[in-house]
C-alpha cells in the first residue's frame, strides 16, 4: 500500500450532541484500509453513536468523517452503503421468508442498483447468481441454499447477515456484537469466519466481548465518556495504564470472572 494511500476510514473532531449533553466529544480515529479495529469501552461511552454517525443514521454536531478520503457526513445511509460501507444491524438485514442464496442474491443486487421487487426476473442474472454463490461458499452454508432464513440456527443467520453485509462489495464494514448470543464455540469459529470473509476489507466492530476483542482486532479504539482515549494494538492497549484505569482492568476482571 503506498504511504499517501488515503485512510479507509477518518474521523476529524466529530461531536454530537443530544439536546445540550455532548455525547461525543472531540474524536479522532484514522483506520488503515485493511485494519480490523475494535471499539470498546464502558457502557453509554458512546460506541453506538459512533457507529451511527459513521453509518449516516446520525449527523454530526461537527466534525467530518471521511470514507476512502471522501467525505461521507450530512449524508444518507444508502449513499454512504453505495460509496462502500456496509453496516450490519445484527440479523435485521435479513429477510426471513427468503433462502439463503435468495437473500445473498438481495444484497449482490442492491448493490447493482436492481429493485428487490424484481426478484423472480433474476434467474437470468449470471453474475449475481455467480457472486452469490461464492458468498454462500465463504459464509459456509452453500448446503442451506434453498433453506429459508427463518428456519437457520441462529449462528447460521449471522452468518447471513455477515454474507448479505459484504454482498455489495463494500470494502469498509462495520459490524455491531457479531457474535453476541453465541456460545464459546460458536463465537471462536464465528471470529474464524469474520478474519475470513473480510480478509482484505476494513472491519469495525463494537464489542463487549474482551474475547473476540483480542481474537479479531489488529488495533482497539478504547472510548470514554465520549472520547477516544486509546488508539492502538491490543497488546498496547493492555499495557495502557489510563485504559486499565478507566475501563480495562475491570473489563478483563468481570470476563475473568464470567461475564463479558
Ligand atoms: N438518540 C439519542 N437521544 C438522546 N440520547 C442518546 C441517544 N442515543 C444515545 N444517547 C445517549 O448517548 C450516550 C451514549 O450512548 P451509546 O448507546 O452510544 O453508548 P454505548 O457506548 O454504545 O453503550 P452500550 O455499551 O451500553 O451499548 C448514552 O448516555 C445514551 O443515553
Amino acid at each position: 500500500m503506498a504511504t499517501n494511500a488515503p485512510c479507509a476510514l477518518e474521523l476529524r473532531d466529530l461531536r454530537k450532541s443530544f439536546g445540550k449533553t455532548e455525547i461525543i466529544r472531540g474524536v479522532n480515529l484514522a483506520v488503515k484500509p485493511g485494519e480490523r479495529v475494535a471499539i470498546i469501552g464502558p457502557n453509554g461511552a458512546g460506541k453506538s453513536t459512533l457507529f451511527n454517525l459513521i453509518s449516516g443514521r446520525f449527523g454530526p454536531t461537527s466534525g467530518e468523517v471521511l470514507l476512502n478520503g471522501q467525505r461521507i457526513d450530512g449524508k444518507a445511509p444508502y449513499e454512504i452503503n453505495r460509496m462502500g460501507l456496509s453496516r450490519s444491524f445484527q440479523i435485521t438485514n435479513i429477510f426471513p421468508k427468503l433462502s439463503v442464496f435468495e437473500n445473498l442474491r438481495c444484497g449482490v443486487l442492491w448493490s447493482m442498483g436492481y429493485k428487490y421487487t424484481f426478484l423472480r426476473f433474476l434467474s437470468k442474472l449470471d453474475d449475481a447468481n455467480e457472486r452469490a454463490r461464492q458468498l454462500m461458499e465463504m459464509i459456509k452454508l452453500d448446503k442451506k441454499r434453498d433453506t429459508l432464513a427463518v428456519n437457520l440456527t441462529y449462528a447460521e443467520q449471522r452468518a447471513l447477515e455477515i454474507g448479505v453485509t459484504i454482498a455489495g462489495g463494500a470494502n469498509v464494514i462495520l459490524l455491531d456484537e457479531p457474535t453476541a448470543g453465541m456460545s464459546r464455540s460458536e463465537t471462536t469459529r464465528f471470529i474464524h469466519l469474520i478474519k475470513e470473509v473480510t480478509e482484505g476489507r476494513t472491519l469495525l466492530t463494537v464489542e463487549h466481548d474482551m474475547g473476540v476483542v483480542f481474537g479479531l482486532a489488529d488495533k482497539i479504539a478504547v472510548v470514554v465518556y465520549g472520547e477516544v482515549i486509546a488508539f492502538d494494538t491490543p497488546d498496547k492497549v493492555r499495557a495502557n495504564a489510563r485504559v486499565q484505569e478507566a475501563y480495562l482492568g475491570s473489563a478483563v476482571a468481570d470476563a475473568q470472572a464470567g461475564g463479558h
